[in-house]
């Protein structure tokens, strides 16, 4: 056994994932970084043994492709392992995101981001289980998305894969639980990083009004959030007041870590269902407003 943590984190060299692995190394864990660009991985393991606080803990990269091949997956991760000692706790962060009208999306962008958002956290999940079960202990977290909980206009692509993860999160919970081990599913809203400085310049305008309804989040403090949910064993996972209420009002058949947290669904969906029409109906209105632009500037172009 080892006494400190041992965190596997993929998506690790940008964004959240970064920011996970930092928040991990200064609580003194030694993190394996889990992504595909070797040099983002060397330069992200520079930047977090600054963070250092003793001078035993190491930051091991991995260079691989999460949602590609199922026994490289495992043999890399059984590796690292073998190198570092067993992991407890596994954050399945990479991911990435296309957005558009769904008639303009390709059809290798449904395909690519089911297997690297959805496959990609299946694969190193079931590599590390095994071990977990022996154990009997371990967390595992799944980052899904507020559009992992709503879909909305321009996420047709993206929504599916983020929702597959809460399936997958809430069977794998009733199987491991006995194991001691526990699954957190987390549900960021827009948060400023690489990933989504890319999605955004494609982002449809109806896409940006509608995402506007909750502000942009830091990524330190989403990753402290996702840290200290997963430590806690906490199923849910959410930040700021609208992440509150959609995490209630989703939560169905999802399991409660607490009894308040049982309580506060009760006692709040309904009300809180009522809020969510009052923003469905504003959305609605956000798009047939931006409809009716299009066919305006579009009529003009042709009289011109
Ligand atoms: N930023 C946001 O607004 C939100 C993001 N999320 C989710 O959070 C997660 C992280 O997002 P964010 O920090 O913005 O993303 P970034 O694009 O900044 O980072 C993505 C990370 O994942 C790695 N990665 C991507 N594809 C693969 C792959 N096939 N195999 C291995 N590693 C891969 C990247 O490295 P490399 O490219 O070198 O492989 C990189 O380390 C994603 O799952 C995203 O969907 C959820 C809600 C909001
Ligand atoms: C009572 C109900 C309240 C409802 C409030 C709803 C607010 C919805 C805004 C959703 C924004 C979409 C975030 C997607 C982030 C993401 O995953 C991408 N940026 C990834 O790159």
């Amino acid at each position: 056994m080892t006494d400190h943590g041992q965190p596997q984190v993929t998506g690790g060299s940008s964004g959240i994932g970064k920011c996970v692995a930092i928040e991990c190394y200064k609580q003194g864990a030694f993190i394996t970084l889990i992504a595909r660009n070797e040099n983002k991985l060397l330069q992200t393991k520079k930047e977090i043994e600054k963070y250092s606080v003793n001078d035993k803990q190491v930051v091991l990269c991995i260079s691989v492709d999460v949602s590609k091949d199922y026994g490289h997956v495992e043999n890399v991760l059984k590796q690292a392992q073998e190198k570092l000692g067993p992991v407890d706790m596994l954050v399945n962060c990479a991911g990435t995101s296309i957005t558009g009208k769904f008639e303009d999306l390709e059809m290798n962008c449904f395909e690519n981001l089911m297997a690297v958002n959805y496959l990609g956290s299946v694969y190193p999940s079931h590599a590390v289980i095994p071990t977990m079960k022996e154990r009997r202990m371990g967390r595992i977290v799944f980052v899904s998305s507020q559009a992992g909980q709503l879909g909305l206009f321009g996420y047709t692509a993206y929504s599916p894969t983020k929702f597959a993860l809460r399936g997958l999160a809430e069977a794998l919970q009733m199987e491991v639980k006995p194991y001691n081990i526990y699954i957190t599913v987390a549900y960021p809203p827009d948060t400023d990083t690489p990933g989504f400085a890319e999605e955004s310049k494609t982002k449809p305008l109806e896409t940006k009004l509608i995402s506007e309804t909750s502000s942009v989040c830091q990524a330190e403090q989403v990753a402290r959030i996702i840290v200290k949910d997963a430590i806690q064993g906490n199923f849910n996972s959410y930040i700021g007041s609208d992440g509150y209420m959609l995490s209630i009002l989703t939560s169905g058949m999802s399991p409660v870590t607490s009894i308040t947290e049982g309580l506060q669904q009760m006692v709040c969906m309904g009300i809180f269902r009522i809020v969510g029409l009052f923003y469905l109906g504003s959305f609605d209105s956000i798009v047939r407003r931006c409809m009716i632009q299009r066919e305006k500037s579009e009529s003009t172009d042709k009289t011109e």
